[in-house]
């Protein structure tokens, strides 16, 4: 299910990354640390009165050495391309500038919801500083202070009245939604192309909550697909498309709305750091994830180099030691068609719900095989275990306490778990808990 989105925008410095922060919680902080992932702020998701939602901080989105008023034009621009709602965020200790006129004049263009916030707004009697604001005609203009936390529960409240009506899920839930990520001239669009074949279908444009967001449907062999957002993969002469950080929030946005994610790497050119950053964001999402080694019609090869390469791909990757591996050339289409059975699998492990009764079997064989790990004295005991969700399959571990299930052994009751059931392509979850 797609979530509305929300985008953040306003001129440098009125706290635009503080009020995301803020709203965004202690989620990012508790997101595991995945070496060679940086994290870039600008996407995440809230929650508010039960209601979930994507947000963006614009201000996180580096346009390159364009001039300042350049940046927020497109950084507004952004905004109304990819949000349902639109936080236009002022500094309330500064008045009305020019520069808010200039994104107001943007905004102004949009038939998207846009509320007014004015910041820095610390105490009650800074109120008054903000009616100036009324004047650029965004109806009520909500005071908050980022620093405070003050005034955000009435403009989140305010920004939940703007949401679309509840969508239905965009698409039929045997339907499996895929996208292709990589940096950019891996071959993503060649595959697409490749995959649709001579079955091309016109392309269709889904409404999702994005309207930019072009889908494309597909089916074989009795089984529908959808290529989520194939529009965001090609340049549409934005000035804006180009630059990484944007296609980063494409990418991202991308994730969230399907099942499984091909992180496609180019095998002639090899891996480099991007790929991995790239390959991180998919599995922070949860998604079910098939890594696709495009181009290998253009590799030298003997009987040895598809192992290598996998080794190295092992090597670099080694978060998604679940993700199969799948070479193939877009160009001649060799091996193409050996890329969508190894989607469904991956989606169907994704789904994967095993026996209670088998899972701790399982777990109490692997305990007395590799005996938990002691902490300053303390053992580690392991009550019992029961699968809590899917996509991804998550696992809560009743113990006496979390603290002791280290990561290491958490890997260990992970790789046990693996051995006895098949979730190959998809991530699975652990959770420790305390038993109450
Ligand atoms: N007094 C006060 N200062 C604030 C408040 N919110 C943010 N600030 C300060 O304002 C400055 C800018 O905040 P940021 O959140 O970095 O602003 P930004 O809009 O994201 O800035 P860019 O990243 O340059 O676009 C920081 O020094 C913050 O500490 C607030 O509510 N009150
Ligand atoms: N040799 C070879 N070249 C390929 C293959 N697939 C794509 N290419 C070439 O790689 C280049 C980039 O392909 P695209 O499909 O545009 O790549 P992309 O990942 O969609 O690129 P962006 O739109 O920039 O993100 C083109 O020149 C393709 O002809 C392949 O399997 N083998």
């Amino acid at each position: 299910m797609s979530k509305p989105t929300v985008a953040i925008v306003g001129r440098p410095n009125v706290g635009k990354s503080t009020i995301f922060n803020r709203i965004v919680g202690e989620r990012i902080s508790i997101v595991e640390d995945i070496p060679g992932v940086t994290r870039d702020r600008i996407y995440s998701s809230g929650e508010w009165l039960n209601q979930e939602f994507s947000i963006i901080d614009t201000g996180g989105i580096d346009l390159g050495d364009e001039p300042f008023l350049e940046q927020i034009r497109q950084q507004a621009e952004i905004a109304i391309d990819e949000a349902d709602v639109i936080i236009f965020l002022a500094n309330g200790r500064e008045g009305v500038t020019a520069a808010d006129e200039e994104v107001a004049k943007i905004l102004y263009k949009t038939k998207k919801p846009v509320v007014m916030a004015v910041n820095k707004v610390d105490n009650p009697e800074m109120r008054s500083d903000i009616y100036d604001f009324y004047a650029l005609g965004f109806g009520e203009v909500f005071p908050i202070s980022g620093s405070h936390g003050l005034g955000l529960g009435d403009l989140l409240d305010e920004v939940l009245k703007h949401f679309p009506e509840k969508t239905t899920e965009e698409y039929d839930e045997n339907t499996i939604k895929f996208s292709l990520i990589g940096r950019p001239n891996v071959g993503k669009s060649s595959l697409v192309n490749a995959l649709l074949g001579q079955e091309r279908v016109i392309v269709s444009n889904v409404a999702g909550t994005t309207r930019d967001a072009v889908d494309t449907p597909l089916t074989r062999d009795g089984q529908d697909y959808v290529i989520i957002d194939t529009a965001g993969m090609r340049k549409k002469g934005k000035v804006y498309e180009s630059t990484e950080k944007y296609s980063v929030l494409r990418a991202l946005r991308a994730i969230e709305r399907s099942d499984v994610v091909l992180v496609v790497l180019d095998g002639e050119e090899g891996i480099i750091e991007q790929d991995k950053k790239i390959a991180g964001y998919a599995h922070e999402a949860g998604r079910a994830i098939v890594i696709v080694v495009n181009k290998w019609d253009a590799v030298e090869k003997d009987e040895k180099t598809m192992n290598e390469f996998e080794e190295k791909i092992r090597a670099h990757f080694q978060f998604l030691d679940y993700a199969p591996i799948v070479f193939l050339s877009a160009k001649t289409k060799k091996r193409t068609h050996t890329l969508l059975p190894v989607i469904n699998k991956a989606r169907e492990s994704h789904n994967l719900r095993v026996p209670t009764n088998v899972l701790n079997e399982v777990i109490m064989d692997a305990i007395a095989m590799n005996p938990t790990p002691t902490h300053n004295g303390q053992r580690l005991r392991v009550y019992y275990a029961t699968q809590v969700g899917v996509k991804p399959p998550t696992f809560v571990v009743f113990v006496n306490d979390p603290e002791l299930l280290h990561f290491s052994y958490e890997r260990f009751l992970e790789n046990r778990i693996r051995d006895a059931f098949d979730f190959a392509g998809s991530p699975i979850k652990i959770i420790g808990r305390a038993r109450s």
